[in-house]
Protein backbone atom coordinates (compact mmCIF):
# COMPACT_ATOMS: atom_id res chain seq x y z
CA UNK A 1 0.00 0.00 0.00
CA UNK A 2 1.53 3.68 -0.92
CA UNK A 3 1.30 6.67 1.44
CA UNK A 4 -1.47 7.88 -1.19
CA UNK A 5 -3.49 5.18 -0.67
CA UNK A 6 -3.77 5.74 2.98
CA UNK A 7 -4.31 9.28 2.00
CA UNK A 8 -7.25 7.59 -0.16
CA UNK A 9 -8.50 5.23 2.26
CA UNK A 10 -8.90 7.99 4.87
CA UNK A 11 -10.83 10.25 2.38
CA UNK A 12 -12.93 7.55 1.23
CA UNK A 13 -16.19 8.42 3.30
CA UNK A 14 -15.24 11.36 4.80
CA UNK A 15 -17.01 15.27 3.73
CA UNK A 16 -15.10 16.91 2.00
CA UNK A 17 -11.57 15.07 2.73
CA UNK A 18 -8.71 17.71 2.59
CA UNK A 19 -4.74 16.10 2.23
CA UNK A 20 -3.59 18.84 4.70
CA UNK A 21 -6.06 17.50 7.53
CA UNK A 22 -4.79 13.53 6.53
CA UNK A 23 -1.56 14.85 7.13
CA UNK A 24 -1.66 16.55 10.29
CA UNK A 25 -3.55 13.16 11.69
CA UNK A 26 -0.49 11.05 10.53
CA UNK A 27 1.51 13.93 12.61
CA UNK A 28 -0.11 12.84 16.05
CA UNK A 29 1.15 12.90 18.62
CA UNK A 30 3.77 14.92 18.03
CA UNK A 31 1.11 17.59 16.67
CA UNK A 32 -0.88 17.97 19.45
CA UNK A 33 2.07 17.62 22.04
CA UNK A 34 3.65 21.01 20.32
CA UNK A 35 0.01 22.87 20.04
CA UNK A 36 -0.11 22.20 24.01
CA UNK A 37 3.35 22.76 24.34
CA UNK A 38 3.76 23.88 28.41
CA UNK A 39 6.52 26.82 26.68
CA UNK A 40 3.21 28.56 25.16
CA UNK A 41 0.98 28.29 28.59
CA UNK A 42 3.81 29.73 30.42
CA UNK A 43 4.47 32.51 28.13
CA UNK A 44 1.13 33.74 27.65
CA UNK A 45 0.90 32.86 31.66
CA UNK A 46 3.57 35.27 32.54
CA UNK A 47 5.28 32.17 33.94
CA UNK A 48 8.06 32.38 31.29
CA UNK A 49 11.20 34.79 32.90
CA UNK A 50 12.40 37.42 30.58
CA UNK A 51 15.81 35.77 30.80
CA UNK A 52 14.16 32.43 29.72
CA UNK A 53 11.63 34.07 26.64
CA UNK A 54 15.09 35.47 25.12
CA UNK A 55 16.97 32.18 25.13
CA UNK A 56 13.56 31.05 23.59
CA UNK A 57 13.99 33.99 21.07
CA UNK A 58 17.68 33.22 20.37
CA UNK A 59 17.41 29.59 19.30
CA UNK A 60 13.45 30.86 17.14
CA UNK A 61 16.06 33.22 15.33
CA UNK A 62 18.20 30.19 14.59
CA UNK A 63 15.03 28.60 13.24
CA UNK A 64 14.13 31.94 11.11
CA UNK A 65 17.10 32.59 9.42
CA UNK A 66 17.23 29.20 6.97
CA UNK A 67 13.51 29.56 7.36
CA UNK A 68 14.15 32.86 5.82
CA UNK A 69 16.08 31.13 2.97
CA UNK A 70 13.36 28.71 2.23
CA UNK A 71 10.89 31.62 1.58
CA UNK A 72 13.27 32.38 -0.73
CA UNK A 73 13.39 28.99 -2.33
CA UNK A 74 9.61 29.13 -2.16
CA UNK A 75 9.47 31.95 -4.04
CA UNK A 76 11.73 31.13 -6.80
CA UNK A 77 10.44 27.26 -7.08
CA UNK A 78 6.04 28.80 -6.93
CA UNK A 79 4.51 27.90 -10.79
CA UNK A 80 3.28 31.22 -10.85
CA UNK A 81 3.66 34.99 -10.03
CA UNK A 82 0.42 34.55 -8.14
CA UNK A 83 2.10 32.61 -5.71
CA UNK A 84 5.36 34.19 -5.42
CA UNK A 85 3.37 37.50 -4.92
CA UNK A 86 1.88 35.73 -1.62
CA UNK A 87 4.85 34.27 -0.34
CA UNK A 88 6.81 37.59 -1.12
CA UNK A 89 4.52 39.40 1.11
CA UNK A 90 4.75 36.85 3.93
CA UNK A 91 8.76 37.37 3.61
CA UNK A 92 8.05 41.03 3.85
CA UNK A 93 6.20 40.50 6.80
CA UNK A 94 8.92 38.14 8.28
CA UNK A 95 12.30 40.68 7.58
CA UNK A 96 10.49 44.13 8.75
CA UNK A 97 8.04 43.20 11.69
CA UNK A 98 9.16 39.50 13.27
CA UNK A 99 12.95 40.66 12.43
CA UNK A 100 12.30 43.81 14.26
CA UNK A 101 10.52 41.65 17.56
CA UNK A 102 13.61 39.86 17.39
CA UNK A 103 16.27 42.55 17.79
CA UNK A 104 14.20 44.54 20.55
CA UNK A 105 13.90 41.54 22.46
CA UNK A 106 17.86 40.52 22.09
CA UNK A 107 18.37 44.22 23.15
CA UNK A 108 16.03 44.71 26.27
CA UNK A 109 16.91 41.05 27.97
CA UNK A 110 20.75 41.52 26.72
CA UNK A 111 21.52 38.70 24.65
CA UNK A 112 23.56 38.01 21.47
CA UNK A 113 21.74 35.95 18.23
CA UNK A 114 25.21 34.85 18.33
CA UNK A 115 25.08 32.14 21.07
CA UNK A 116 24.99 28.44 20.61
CA UNK A 117 21.95 26.69 18.94
CA UNK A 118 21.14 23.77 20.96
CA UNK A 119 21.72 19.73 19.01
CA UNK A 120 17.43 20.44 17.99
CA UNK A 121 17.74 23.83 16.50
CA UNK A 122 20.93 22.26 14.69
CA UNK A 123 18.70 19.92 13.79
CA UNK A 124 15.84 21.86 12.35
CA UNK A 125 18.63 24.11 10.55
CA UNK A 126 19.36 21.30 8.42
CA UNK A 127 16.01 20.10 7.56
CA UNK A 128 15.12 23.51 6.21
CA UNK A 129 18.48 24.09 4.39
CA UNK A 130 17.99 20.22 3.20
CA UNK A 131 14.69 21.19 1.64
CA UNK A 132 15.39 24.43 0.06
CA UNK A 133 18.42 22.96 -1.41
CA UNK A 134 15.99 19.67 -3.24
CA UNK A 135 16.29 16.08 -3.71
CA UNK A 136 15.20 14.18 -6.35
CA UNK A 137 11.79 15.26 -6.25
CA UNK A 138 10.69 17.00 -9.44
CA UNK A 139 10.37 20.71 -9.89
CA UNK A 140 6.33 20.24 -8.77
CA UNK A 141 7.57 17.69 -5.74
CA UNK A 142 9.99 20.22 -4.58
CA UNK A 143 7.57 22.66 -4.69
CA UNK A 144 5.24 20.60 -2.73
CA UNK A 145 7.76 19.57 -0.33
CA UNK A 146 8.66 23.11 0.77
CA UNK A 147 4.89 23.93 1.44
CA UNK A 148 4.30 21.09 3.44
CA UNK A 149 7.49 22.58 5.52
CA UNK A 150 6.11 25.69 6.18
CA UNK A 151 2.23 24.76 6.51
CA UNK A 152 3.57 22.94 9.40
CA UNK A 153 5.87 26.10 10.74
CA UNK A 154 3.00 28.50 10.43
CA UNK A 155 -0.03 26.43 11.04
CA UNK A 156 1.44 25.04 14.31
CA UNK A 157 2.02 28.51 15.75
CA UNK A 158 -0.96 29.47 14.54
CA UNK A 159 -2.43 26.39 16.16
CA UNK A 160 -1.06 27.33 19.56
CA UNK A 161 -1.47 31.71 19.39
CA UNK A 162 -5.31 31.25 19.14
CA UNK A 163 -5.32 28.41 21.76
CA UNK A 164 -3.68 30.67 24.77
CA UNK A 165 -5.11 33.10 26.65
CA UNK A 166 -2.85 35.66 27.71
CA UNK A 167 -2.93 37.21 31.08
CA UNK A 168 -2.98 41.33 31.22
CA UNK A 169 0.19 43.16 32.08
CA UNK A 170 2.46 40.50 29.94
CA UNK A 171 5.59 41.86 28.92
CA UNK A 172 5.16 43.68 26.15
CA UNK A 173 7.44 41.81 23.78
CA UNK A 174 6.26 38.62 24.61
CA UNK A 175 2.57 40.19 23.44
CA UNK A 176 4.16 41.16 20.18
CA UNK A 177 5.32 37.90 20.14
CA UNK A 178 1.72 36.36 20.18
CA UNK A 179 0.56 39.12 17.92
CA UNK A 180 2.63 38.07 15.07
CA UNK A 181 1.27 34.47 15.40
CA UNK A 182 -2.64 34.95 15.84
CA UNK A 183 -3.86 37.94 13.55
CA UNK A 184 -5.92 37.83 10.65
CA UNK A 185 -3.83 37.99 8.31
CA UNK A 186 -1.13 35.53 9.38
CA UNK A 187 -4.80 33.27 10.11
CA UNK A 188 -5.32 33.96 6.26
CA UNK A 189 -1.78 33.17 5.04
CA UNK A 190 -1.87 29.42 6.53
CA UNK A 191 -5.59 29.11 5.44
CA UNK A 192 -3.42 30.20 2.05
CA UNK A 193 -0.59 27.45 2.07
CA UNK A 194 -3.19 24.90 3.21
CA UNK A 195 -5.48 25.55 0.38
CA UNK A 196 -1.91 25.32 -1.79
CA UNK A 197 -0.60 22.14 -0.86
CA UNK A 198 -4.15 20.87 -0.89
CA UNK A 199 -3.81 21.63 -4.74
CA UNK A 200 -0.19 21.09 -5.61
CA UNK A 201 -0.21 17.27 -3.57
CA UNK A 202 -3.36 16.48 -5.22
CA UNK A 203 -1.19 16.64 -8.93
CA UNK A 204 2.04 14.42 -7.31
CA UNK A 205 3.00 11.19 -8.45
CA UNK A 206 2.95 8.40 -5.96
CA UNK A 207 7.14 8.59 -5.11
CA UNK A 208 6.60 12.40 -4.66
CA UNK A 209 3.59 12.43 -2.53
CA UNK A 210 4.86 9.99 0.03
CA UNK A 211 8.29 12.33 -0.33
CA UNK A 212 6.17 15.23 0.59
CA UNK A 213 3.99 13.30 3.71
CA UNK A 214 7.81 11.98 5.04
CA UNK A 215 8.33 15.86 5.36
CA UNK A 216 5.21 16.72 7.02
CA UNK A 217 5.77 14.44 9.67
CA UNK A 218 9.49 15.09 10.02
CA UNK A 219 9.08 18.73 10.32
CA UNK A 220 6.43 18.14 12.96
CA UNK A 221 8.68 15.72 14.96
CA UNK A 222 11.66 18.71 14.77
CA UNK A 223 9.25 21.21 15.79
CA UNK A 224 8.29 19.17 18.86
CA UNK A 225 11.77 18.19 20.02
CA UNK A 226 12.54 22.35 19.21
CA UNK A 227 10.38 23.44 22.15
CA UNK A 228 11.50 20.51 24.40
CA UNK A 229 14.74 21.80 23.85
CA UNK A 230 14.34 25.24 25.02
CA UNK A 231 11.32 24.38 27.44
CA UNK A 232 12.41 21.32 28.55
CA UNK A 233 9.24 20.69 31.37
CA UNK A 234 6.72 18.86 28.78
C1 LIG B 1 10.36 26.75 15.63
C2 LIG B 1 9.40 27.66 14.95
N1 LIG B 1 8.44 27.13 14.20
C3 LIG B 1 7.56 27.94 13.56
C4 LIG B 1 7.67 29.30 13.67
C5 LIG B 1 6.70 30.19 12.95
O1 LIG B 1 7.33 30.79 11.88
C6 LIG B 1 8.71 29.82 14.44
N2 LIG B 1 8.89 31.15 14.58
N3 LIG B 1 9.54 28.97 15.08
Amino acid sequence: MTTRDSWRAWASGRKAPRITDWLREISEPDWSATVHHPLFDDLAAGRLEGKRFAAYMVQDYGFVDPFTALIGHAIGHAPSMADRVVLGQFMGMLTSDENSTFQRTFEAFGVSARADHLPATRDFRHLLHEVGMGGQASASGRYAEILAVLVVTEWLYLAWATRISRTEGLHPLMGEWIDLHDNPDFQAFVDWLRQRLDEEAAGLDDTDFSRMAERFRETVAKELAFHDAVHPCR
